[in-house]
């Protein structure tokens, strides 16, 4: 039987996405191509304005683009219902933002269980009990957010991102609002997610240190991919970030 889940966890094909029409339109992605296998650890790096944002909205279907197609765990989301996109992103994504996004209202066992029951489901106290252990909270599950630090909250979050065993994580400057020590955590817990577990994590960021953690770095630049690099240090990922950065946007013709 063949394998209708696909080998790849993200797929694009062709994708622009142009915000406006005519003279002032701005072209944020312009034909990105992309496969991403499961199991793997991606980082998105460029300069500001690049596309990164839009790249990563795309990629989630929380934002549609003007042209091209996404495939996520084998499925097309383009012309996807937006009450079928809406339970796709529930299921089979996981989502980590820069400020926790956590209720502070629940539990930190209620944050985590949040996705499979705003997608209908029972949930799962024993998976919840797993993710918070894989994390390093197994003791914290009748806390709130506010109760703990921030390092925990994105400890949270992620373990809620992972709860529902999602086909790709997409994490949008994860370490952002953190220390470098509590940064280097979580993303040695991204790292595992990857390693030990099966995830596949999409991480947008400025921080050449949290790129390195990755397999590979693309490099955005005027909403193409300009550039990679695999299993790259830190210092390599940050001279190439500055010859993006630096480079002329207008090449006068050879004379
Ligand atoms: N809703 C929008 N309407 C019009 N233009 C937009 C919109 N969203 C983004 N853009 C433009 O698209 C381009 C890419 O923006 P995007 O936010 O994806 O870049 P970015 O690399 O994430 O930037 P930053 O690092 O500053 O967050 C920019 O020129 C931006 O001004």
């Amino acid at each position: 039987m063949p394998d209708i889940s696909g080998e790849w966890a993200v797929e694009l094909h062709g994708v622009t996405r142009r915000y406006g029409r005519g003279g002032t339109a701005v072209h944020a992605l312009r034909g990105i191509d992309l496969t991403l296998p499961r199991r793997s650890f991606t980082a998105v790096m460029g300069p500001s304005g690049s596309g990164k944002s839009t790249f990563l909205q795309c990629a989630a279907g929380l934002d549609r683009p003007t042209r091209g197609t996404v495939r996520l765990g084998g499925t097309e989301i383009t012309g996807m219902k937006e009450n079928k996109l809406t339970a796709l992103r529930r299921t089979r994504l996981g989502f980590v933002f820069q400020a926790f996004n956590l209720l502070p209202s629940l539990t930190v066992e209620q944050n985590v269980v949040l996705p499979t029951r705003l997608a209908g489901h029972r949930p799962d106290r024993r998976r919840a009990a797993e993710v918070l252990a894989q994390v390093g909270l197994a003791d914290k599950a009748r806390r709130r957010p506010g109760q703990l630090s921030g390092g925990q909250q994105q400890r949270v979050a992620i373990a809620r991102a992972l709860v529902t065993r999602p086909d790709v994580v997409f994490a949008d400057e994860p370490t952002g609002a953190l220390d470098t020590t509590t940064a280097a955590e979580i993303l040695a817990l991204l790292r595992d997610a990857v390693d030990t577990h099966g995830a596949t994590v999409v991480m947008v960021t400025h921080d050449p240190t949290a790129a390195a953690w990755a397999d590979r770095v693309l490099f955005l630049a005027d909403g193409e991919i300009a550039d990679h690099l695999d299993r790259a240090p830190a210092t390599t990922i940050a001279s190439r970030m500055t010859a993006l950065t630096t480079r002329p946007t207008y090449a006068p013709a050879a004379a």
